[in-house]
C-alpha cells in the first residue's frame, strides 16, 4: 500500500512550547487512521500543519510524493486535502447547498465574474460543481433538508453539512477533527458507516477523535501521541494493549477519557 502522507521528524514550536517533537508517520492511501492522545498532545496542532494553517517548525510534509511545507501553495490548504473543524465552520444564514457551493466557488474563476459575463465553459463548470455537491449532500444524507439554513438545523447535521462540504472539493485525503464530537449513539454509529463508506469510495481519512469505540472500530491504523510525540503506532488491537499508551492515558487527569 503506498503512501498518501508522509510525516517526516516534524516538530512545532510555539515559544517555549514544543506541540509536536521529532514526529514520524505516514497515512497510507485507502486506510483510515486514527490520531490519537491525551488532551495537548499535539494532535490539532499535527491537523493545522497537515492542513496548511501553519508550517512545522522542523521536519517535512509530504504527500502525494511532493514535500508541501514549502510549496507557496501551502498558504491554502494543499490542493487533494480537506477537512472538517472541532469548532463548526459552517455559514449560518446559508442553506445547505450554498454552504457546500460556497466552498467550491473559491476554488474557480467563475465564482466572482458577473453572471452575463459567464462563458459557456464557466457557465458548464458550475453546473458540474452544482451536481456535484447535490451529490454529496444526498450521500450524506441532507437531501431533505438541501434548501433549509444551516441555523435551522441540529449539530448532527451540521457535521454532516461539514462532511459534505469538505467531500464536495474532491479530495484525495479527508481530515476529520472529532468530527462525532457532541453526537448521540445513534447519530455516531452512523457517522461510523459514513466514514467507512467513503473509504470504500477511495478517499483516505485522518481522524483526530476523542470518542475511542469510534476510533477502534473504524480505524485500519492509529498512531498515538503523548506530549508531543508519537509513543505508539499499530492496529486498533496493537495500540490497545501498548503499555506506553495505556500509561499515558491512565496518568491523564479524571476528566479527561481514558482508553476502553
Ligand atoms: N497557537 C498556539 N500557541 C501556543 N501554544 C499552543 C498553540 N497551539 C497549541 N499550543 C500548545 O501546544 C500543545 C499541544 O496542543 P494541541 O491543541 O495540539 O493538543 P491536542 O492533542 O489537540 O489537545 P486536545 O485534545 O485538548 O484538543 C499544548 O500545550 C497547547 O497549549
Amino acid at each position: 500500500m503506498s503512501n498518501l502522507l508522509e510525516v517526516k521528524g516534524v516538530t512545532k514550536r510555539f515559544g517555549g512550547v514544543i506541540a509536536n517533537k521529532d514526529v514520524t508517520f505516514s497515512v497510507e492511501t485507502g486506510n483510515i487512521t486514527g490520531l490519537i492522545g491525551p488532551n495537548g498532545a499535539g494532535k490539532s496542532t499535527m491537523f493545522n500543519m497537515v492542513s496548511a494553517v501553519f508550517p512545522p517548525t522542523e521536519g517535512e510534509i509530504w504527500f502525494q510524493g511532493k514535500r508541501i511545507d514549502q510549496l507557496p501553495s501551502y498558504k491554502v490548504a494543499p490542493l487533494g486535502i480537506s477537512r472538517t473543524f472541532q469548532n463548526l465552520q459552517v455559514f449560518k444564514t446559508m442553506t445547505v447547498l450554498e454552504n457546500v457551493m460556497v466552498g467550491l466557488h473559491t476554488k474557480t474563476k467563475s465564482g466572482i465574474v458577473a453572471a452575463a459575463l459567464k462563458t459557456k465553459k464557466m457557465r458548464q463548470e458550475e453546473e458540474d460543481m452544482y451536481e456535484n455537491a447535490l451529490q454529496w449532500i444526498d450521500f450524506v444524507g441532507l437531501s431533505d433538508v438541501v434548501a433549509t439554513e444551516a441555523s435551522n438545523l441540529p449539530l448532527g447535521k451540521l457535521r454532516l453539512l461539514e462532511l459534505a462540504r469538505a467531500l464536495a472539493t474532491s479530495p484525495s485525503l479527508l481530515l476529520l477533527d472529532e468530527i462525532a464530537a457532541g453526537l448521540n449513539n445513534q447519530e455516531t454509529l452512523e457517522m461510523a458507516n459514513l466514514i467507512k463508506a467513503i473509504r470504500d469510495k477511495g478517499i483516505s481519512i485522518f481522524v483526530v477523535e476523542h470518542d475511542m469505540d469510534l476510533v477502534m472500530t473504524i480505524c485500519d491504523k492509529i498512531i498515538v501521541l503523548d506530549q508531543g510525540e508519537k509513543i505508539a503506532e499499530g492496529t486498533p488491537k496493537e495500540v490497545q494493549s501498548n503499555e506506553r499508551v495505556v500509561e499515558a492515558y491512565l496518568g491523564a487527569s479524571e476528566d479527561e477519557e481514558v482508553i476502553s
